[in-house]
């Protein structure tokens, strides 16, 4: 049986490898998609794959991905075996910019979206305390968070992580555990 994939997303600070990186603890059966990346080695964060541009184009070409995109100045590749990384699993994680979820819609079967929230403030506050980028790119991530999500997505779920960690944990398992009926609700757990 294949496990749904679950985007992750949100605006920069707002939590999404933490909750992920939670997720992943709380259920061995939850499982994070590791990204391709051209961000430098030791940048830290995520468990990703670091590649030069030249290397991702390379990639792009063999037509490794199921999904890439653009962001922050960086380019961020799905590897097409994420289909088996769903097999046997009660999720598969992603982080996903918000511009492709409509293709990420089409690619993936039972594709849910989890929209993490929390404030300006808050954001901000998370971004320094969190010391990998500087103050400008801070200022760009901010400026970007209010991008809105795609129209026609048919499976979003709001969680707030304005709070404690846990509690936005809590809020996803439940998502991920309903039944396919019950998720198809978005807006009843906004
Ligand atoms: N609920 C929370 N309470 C307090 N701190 C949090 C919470 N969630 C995340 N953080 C902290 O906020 C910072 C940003 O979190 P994280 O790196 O997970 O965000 P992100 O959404 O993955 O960001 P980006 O898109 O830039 O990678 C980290 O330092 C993390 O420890
Ligand atoms: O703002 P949008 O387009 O939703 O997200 C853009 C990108 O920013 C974040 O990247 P990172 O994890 O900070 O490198 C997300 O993971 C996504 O890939």
């Amino acid at each position: 049986m294949k496990g749904p994939v679950v985007a992750i997303v949100g605006p920069s600070g707002v939590g999404k490898d933490s909750v992920m990186q939670g997720l992943a603890v709380s259920d061995p059966k939850i499982r994070l998609l590791r990204r391709v990346i051209t961000r430098a080695p030791e940048a830290g964060g995520e468990d990703y794959q670091a590649v030069t541009e030249p290397e991702f184009q390379a990639l792009v070409a063999r037509d490794v991905f199921a999904l890439h995109w653009q962001a922050h100045g960086l380019h961020y590749g799905v590897p097409r075996d994420i289909e088996q990384l769903r097999d046997g699993a009660s999720a598969v994680l992603v982080n996903l910019s918000r511009a492709v979820l409509p293709a990420a819609q089409e690619v993936f079967d039972d594709f849910r979206v989890i929209s993490l929230r929390a404030s300006q403030e808050v954001l901000a506050q998370r971004l320094a305390g969190r010391g990998r980028e500087s103050a400008q790119d801070i200022r760009a991530r901010l400026t970007r968070a209010d991008l809105p999500l795609p129209e026609g997505l048919r499976q979003v779920f709001k969680v707030d992580n304005s709070g404690a960690l846990q509690d936005a944990i809590t809020a996803i398992r439940a998502i991920i555990e309903a039944p396919v009926g019950d998720a198809a609700q978005p807006e009843a757990r906004g």
